[in-house]
């Protein structure tokens, strides 16, 4: 499996969120995540990435415990393991929309710009691959993000509320993206949404507000 939760449980000093809550994923599998505002979505996915310290159960990364790992560990393993998509696409401002898919590549020390041409030419935007964020839509940015967020062929890829800032067009757009890509990447795919219109074609899961 790419990914294992088992049996966990979290709570903050205020509010229980999870209580032995299961489920895995394997190669392409796509889950979406779906609940009220505050059942702890986000909670979950920061867990999953091992940004969270795990309070009881257990996050594997293709077969691998996460819960004794210690922060370089996890940091160096997540380059490969992990892509992550936001609400806000997070591009740097002063790179091109090339550059930005390319970034941890030049961080790594090695680039391949094909497959980053390749990846934009996947999301529709091969002809503005030149172009400085701040001259691109917002939909045209969240999909620069998700090329970058795929660069590395991560083996899981979160999404928290991707579509969150986009409208419906580009809401559609961007989420059958993301399941056509990672498929075709054989990435497994947690998309966290309020949208659940998005992804009624997608196994789910359902957290409650406790
Ligand atoms: N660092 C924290 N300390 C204490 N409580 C927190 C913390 N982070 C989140 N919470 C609480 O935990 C609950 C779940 O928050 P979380 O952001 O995971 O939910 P969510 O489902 O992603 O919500 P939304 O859809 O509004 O983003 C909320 O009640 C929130 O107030």
């Amino acid at each position: 499996m790419v990914l294992d939760v088992e049996n966990l449980s979290f709570a903050y000093p205020e509010v229980e969120l999870f209580d032995h809550l299961s489920f895995s994923l394997g190669e392409g599998e796509a889950l979406a995540l779906l609940g009220p505002s505050g059942s702890g979505k986000t909670t979950l996915l920061h867990l999953v990435a091992g940004l969270l310290q795990l309070q009881g159960g257990d996050v594997r990364w293709e077969g691998r415990s996460i819960a004794h790992l210690g922060e370089e560990e996890l940091a160096r393993l997540r380059l490969s393991y992990l892509g992550l998509v936001f609400q806000h696409h997070y591009l740097l401002a002063e790179l091109s929309a090339l550059e930005n898919v390319l970034v941890t590549g030049y961080l790594a020390g090695s680039v391949d710009r094909e497959w980053g041409l390749e990846l934009l030419r996947r999301v529709g935007l091969e002809a503005r691959a030149h172009l400085l964020p701040r001259a691109l839509s917002g939909g045209e940015r969240q999909r620069v993000a998700l090329a970058r967020a795929l660069y590395k062929r991560p083996r899981l890829l979160l999404a928290d509320e991707p579509t969150g800032s986009l409208d419906k067009r580009n809401a559609e757009r961007m989420v059958a993206l993301m399941k056509t890509l990672c498929r075709d990447l054989g990435t497994a795919l947690l998309i966290a949404t309020h949208d659940e219109h998005l992804v009624t074609d997608l196994p789910e899961l359902r957290l409650g507000v406790q």
